[in-house]
């Protein structure tokens, strides 16, 4: 039988962001790609990020966390469902355990502190973005990375060339739209995703900057598709745009799926991000979920 076999999940949304959680603290089995596509096929457990708990690794920290894509890859950041792995490892009562101090949470990004603001809302601290173009990554040495070339053209949106480029501790290119809803993002999201200059992919936003301090932003993500909510793009999309001139250094960022509150700390460069989450419900991985993975 599988190792994850009637292990439990939570199914949580942070913003609609589809979030499951699940806690391995005290196991040392890691979840396979195959295991995450499995778990991401059944509809009680679907997911565009699996967010798994790992015993801490660095000291002070509270739980390492492994982030996959319904696709089975990895990425270094989510936003979104890091503040449902906060409402886990704060309320959930078979998750929950004594916080002393700040919660601080790991992935192989970097740590990320976590406050609470009220019953269901969470700030995170997201670090530092990466501009430079060997960290975001990027296959050519951009000296300023505000602006790069896509080799994508697309005859029915020749406008979309000369995204931003950040890494959130994963790699975002944002290209600045005067109507974010304009866009079929399944349509072309897929194409520059897997653009040549992208060499590990990128999630690829559509930013409508409406004043300084209001984006309106859609997103297209690696290796989930179009989501109603991704928080490290929002992130990479205030510091794009503060970067850029065209909004402040703190600004609200409606997605389909709501709000959230992004601001680049002036003090230490820091991007705080601060929204809601939601339980839908829990359940135990049935067995034939895993039946056909090796
Ligand atoms: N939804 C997330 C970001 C998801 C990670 C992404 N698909 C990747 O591969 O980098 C968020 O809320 O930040």
């Amino acid at each position: 039988m599988n190792a994850l076999s009637n292990s439990r999940f939570l199914k949580m949304n942070g913003l609609g962001n589809e979030i499951t959680v699940l806690d391995l603290r005290g196991s040392a089995h890691r979840v396979s790609a195959a295991e995450a596509r499995a778990i991401a096929a059944d509809p009680r457990s679907r997911f565009d990020q699996l967010m798994v708990l790992h015993d801490p690794v660095t000291p002070g920290t509270d739980a390492y966390l492994r982030i996959y894509n319904t696709d089975g890859s990895e990425s270094g950041a989510c936003g979104n469902g890091t503040r449902c792995v906060a409402w886990a490892m704060t309320t959930d009562p078979v998750m929950s355990r004594p916080v002393e101090g700040d919660l601080v949470l790991e992935t192989k990004a970097g740590l990320l502190p976590v406050e609470r603001v009220s019953d269901r809302v969470f700030t995170v601290d997201m670090g530092p973005p990466r501009l430079a173009w060997n960290e975001i990554p990027l296959r050519d040495p951009y000296p300023d990375t505000r602006t790069i070339a896509v080799e994508t053209r697309l005859p029915e949106a020749p406008e979309l060339q000369g995204p931003s480029a950040v890494s959130m501790g994963n790699p975002h290119a944002i290209f600045w739209v005067e109507d974010a809803e304009a866009y079929d993002l399944a349509a072309i999201g897929p194409a520059f995703e897997h653009d040549p200059v992208f060499p590990e992919r990128a999630n690829i936003s559509f930013a409508q900057v409406t004043g300084p301090d209001h984006i309106i932003l859609r997103v297209w993500e690696r290796g989930a598709g179009a989501t109603r909510a991704c928080g490290s793009a929002a992130c990479a999309a205030l510091v794009a745009a503060a970067r850029k001139g065209l909004t402040g250094r703190k600004a609200v960022v409606t997605l389909p799926g709501g709000d959230l509150v992004i601001e680049w700390r002036e003090s230490d460069g820091h991007v705080l991000m601060t929204g809601p989450t939601e339980l839908e419900h829990e359940g135990t991985f049935s067995p034939a979920l895993f039946a056909e993975v090796a």
